[in-house]
């Protein structure tokens, strides 16, 4: 089939061999000779979505929005126009965020503008509803865990959505990660100027206020729009649609219409989000994160009892998935995504600890990584870490920050492969019988012995030979990690101090628990190395980032970050002795493992609480 362009034709569906559409009679052409449009999934308030085939790109299905411009009745090109474009730069330098489809191009044809975005294939929040009925408020809270980092990674990013709800939440079926889509590139232009039409009031009840103001939309209006979002899921009934009682608005007695009473602790924070004036309701996600995490002890599944941690399943298991996966929606589109190249993947087991440092959640993440066989049955897991932006360094209210941790600043990363665990001793010994590209190499160097232990007592000069030789062997570009890209991938998203939350506790990490950190309790202290990947891992798949040995980076030694790389490049000089270690030992304590940590060695310095992990960059396709 093939959709007519003519944004007013009520019937815009033809056979594939018109050339000219039956209804209104428009002449049927692909858009910029390039996108044909296969189906019509929206109607919106300010023009269409469509399902769209790119034909310069082997039919691969893409999603084409149209702007209808006419909407506002001013002048097109200053009110919509010129915001369209702008807001398409901004959500195309966000493309590499993981939770947004990326945008393929923008462009004007017939003086109307279109976006055209990369096609996840998955099914949106509102079709979930509508094939498995309301959300329980345990399945709410989840959902809020995973959807509020997201939201505050792009309200970092300056960009505000201006649009969520379920119909804009979609779970991808590969990976069943949480995408959104139907960010509002136009929708910055005045609401208040379109006609109250049945379609406008449906489209803007889950928008507070302020969005239909120019330039008012905060962090906070994507945050009601989360609240009214959680009702719908709660109810299963959009927010306008809720019974109208005695003319009260519906954020008034949207409680009445739940199937059950919500818990005295998420009623607050639903009620918060709701607040009609924004200077009551929450100023950032994060903040809102931070009381359902504090919320969510004893709503998650019950733990495991003894031991505590496990980390992953073999590549190729299944484990049990968190949620299970959406059934098949009732309008399934009929144009499927090409399978993408297969990347294994296994299941991490991810942790999450209360400002108590007590495990409150257990969640499987399916990690993708690339394997290296290094030889007599050794593998080298490389697990991919998506690119992205973070804030590097620590706050000044985090506990036992340092001043060579600031000042905190945003870096950008591209996308690499990290080793999965610190270099073993097996790993180390193989490589090190390879031949020398600089110097040599002792196969055995470390003080506590074991082949699944860590390597230790190496140079940060050893472990540069160590990835010249890894590099020699694979043909690939191994090297040490940037202090900034390590740093990044042990948040892997969190900005908390530790990726497992406000505290460590010592059955998620070694060190030295005799002390405690923030509201943490002591533990055990286990006074050596232990085998990698026994905890569990952080939302990367990443072990041991938090203790076990502290980890050499790229970076010669920099006693702040003034004048910092901001890209993830590696920040070297003509002249150092020394350079960085990241993320705390077995004989450190807590503090000096958080995320932000940093310490200096001289590069010459072997030590048993010192070892490495190799990250290798992703290469990029040759230009034609
Ligand atoms: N990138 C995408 N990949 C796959 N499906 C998408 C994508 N973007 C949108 N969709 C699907 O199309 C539906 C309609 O999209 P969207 O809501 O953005 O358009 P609309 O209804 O025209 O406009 P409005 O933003 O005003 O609601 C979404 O609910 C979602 O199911």
């Amino acid at each position: 089939m093939v959709c007519c362009l003519n944004p007013k034709c009520e019937k815009p569906l033809n056979p594939d061999t018109s050339k000219y559409c039956q209804q209104c009679g428009a002449k049927l052409t692909l858009l910029r000779r390039r996108f044909k449009m296969v189906r019509l999934l929206g109607k919106g308030m300010f023009g269409n979505t469509y399902l769209a085939e790119d034909r310069d790109n082997l039919q691969e299905p893409c999603i084409v929005k149209q702007l209808i411009c006419q909407a506002q009745g001013t002048d097109a090109s200053q009110t919509v126009v010129e915001p369209f474009l702008q807001e398409a730069e901004q959500l195309r330098r966000l493309k590499k965020n993981q939770h947004i489809p990326s945008i393929l191009a923008y462009f004007e044809e017939n003086y109307i503008p279109y976006l055209v975005q990369e096609f996840i294939d998955g099914q949106d929040l509102q079709q979930v509803i509508e094939n498995q009925g309301p959300f329980s408020e345990n399945q709410v809270r989840a959902l809020l865990l995973e959807l509020l980092p997201v939201l505050q990674t792009i309200h970092d990013q300056g960009v505000i959505h201006r649009d969520l709800k379920p119909a804009h939440i979609m779970r991808q079926h590969s990976d069943n990660k949480l995408i959104l889509v139907g960010f509002c590139v136009s929708k910055q232009i005045n609401l208040s100027r379109l006609q109250q039409t049945d379609n406008v009031r449906e489209n803007t009840s889950y928008a507070p206020p302020e969005v239909f103001a120019v330039d008012k939309a905060r962090p906070g209006s994507d945050l009601y729009s989360l609240g009214a979002t959680c009702v719908h899921l709660l109810t299963g009934v959009a927010p306008h649609a809720l019974p109208i009682q005695g003319g009260a608005v519906w954020v008034e007695h949207w409680q009445q219409h739940l199937p059950q009473p919500l818990s005295a602790e998420l009623k607050p924070v639903l009620e918060k989000l709701l607040k009609t004036d924004l200077a009551e309701r929450y100023t950032s996600a994060l903040e809102v994160l931070r009381e359902v995490r504090g919320l969510a002890k004893g709503t998650t599944r019950p733990l495991p009892q003894a031991p505590a941690v496990r980390v992953a399943q073999a590549a190729g298991q299944t484990a049990p998935q968190v949620r299970s996966q959406p059934k098949a929606p009732a309008q399934q589109t009929t144009l499927q995504s090409k399978p993408k190249s297969s990347t294994p993947s296994f299941q991490a087991e991810v942790a999450q600890v209360d400002a108590n440092g007590q495990v409150v959640s257990r969640q499987f993440h399916p990690i993708s990584y690339m394997t290296e066989d290094i030889g007599k049955d050794v593998k080298l897991e490389m697990v991919h870490i998506p690119a992205g932006r973070f804030s590097m360094g620590s706050p000044p209210s985090e506990q036992h920050r340092q001043q060579t941790e600031s000042p905190q600043h945003i870096v950008s990363i591209p996308e690499f492969y990290l080793s999965r665990y610190p270099i073993t001793q097996a790993q180390w010994r193989l490589v090190a019988a390879l031949p020398a590209v600089k110097r040599e190499l002792d196969d055995s160097p470390s003080h506590f012995t074991g082949d699944n232990r860590p390597v230790e007592s190496v140079s940060w000069f050893d472990v540069v030979e160590f990835c010249n030789r890894l590099s020699q062997l694979t043909g690939k570009d191994y090297h040490l990690p940037s202090e900034s890209a390590w740093e990044y991938a042990c948040r892997a998203a969190s900005n908390t101090p530790f990726a497992f939350g406000e505290t460590l506790n010592t059955e998620l990490a070694n060190y030295d628990g005799t002390a405690t950190y923030g509201a943490g309790s002591t533990g055990s202290f286990r006074q050596q190395t232990t085998q990698v990947g026994k905890f569990p891992a952080n939302p990367y798949g990443l072990s041991d980032m938090h203790g076990n040995v502290w980890e050499w980076c790229a970076d010669h030694w920099h006693g702040n970050y003034g004048n910092a790389p901001v890209d993830g490049s590696v920040w070297q000089d003509q002249y150092f002795f020394a350079c960085v270690l990241r993320g705390g030992a077995w004989n450190t304590q807590a503090a000096s493992c958080r995320s932000a940590s940093r310490i200096w060695e001289a590069a010459s310095e072997q030590s048993n609480h010192i070892g490495f992990r190799v990250a290798c960059t992703i290469a990029k396709p040759a230009s034609p």
